[in-house]
């Protein structure tokens, strides 16, 4: 059986519950992908251009810090990577977190939450950014039981 880690960021905790439903489903390990500084609602107010979350998605380079500096990979096979939908893409927490880490010859499946953005501009941004982790899909998950749904239809 594969060894498997849902690795998610979540601001406002959608995500998170997600994680959890795909983590249960797989009887995967989670890791939160948890940003030194937590985000208020100020922070990430988007009709605001002045805001935290506008200022680092108009910056491509921006890598807020993490909490924990990276997560050790080594027993796994697969990695299954969540977040919300920020601006069309994955927050940049999530940047940071895929500039840490090592996926050789493992499987990276990704997928996503949103407020009604589908995932189709998240997956071509991190195909064309992140080559190297050969990312195979970004699924937009809507409820926990589509979450489970999703991860019998993956052959891990
Ligand atoms: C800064 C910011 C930008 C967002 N941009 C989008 C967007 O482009 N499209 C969309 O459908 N939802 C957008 N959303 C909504 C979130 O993707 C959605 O509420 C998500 O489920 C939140 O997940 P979380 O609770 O795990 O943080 C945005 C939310 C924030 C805070």
């Amino acid at each position: 059986m594969s060894k498997i880690l849902v690795a998610y960021f979540s601001a406002t905790g959608t995500t998170a519950k997600a994680a959890r439903a795909v983590a249960d489903a797989c009887r995967a390990d989670l890791f939160e992908i948890k940003p030194a500084q937590a985000y208020s609602s100020a922070d990430l107010n988007w009709t605001n251009p002045q805001s935290r979350s506008s200022l680092e998605m108009k910056d491509p380079d921006c890598r807020p810090a993490l909490a924990f500096k990276t997560a050790d990979l080594t027993d796994y096979d697969v990695l299954i990577v969540g977040f919300p939908i920020w601006w069309g893409v994955a927050p940049r927490p999530v940047d940071t977190f895929l500039d840490s880490i090592q996926t050789d010859g493992k499987r990276v499946i990704a997928f996503c939450t949103s407020g009604g953005s589908d995932s189709s501009e998240a997956f071509k941004d991190l195909k064309s950014r992140y080559p190297q982790l050969h990312v195979e899909s970004v699924k937009l998950l809507t409820s926990s039981r589509a979450a489970a749904q999703w991860v019998r239809s993956l052959d891990i």
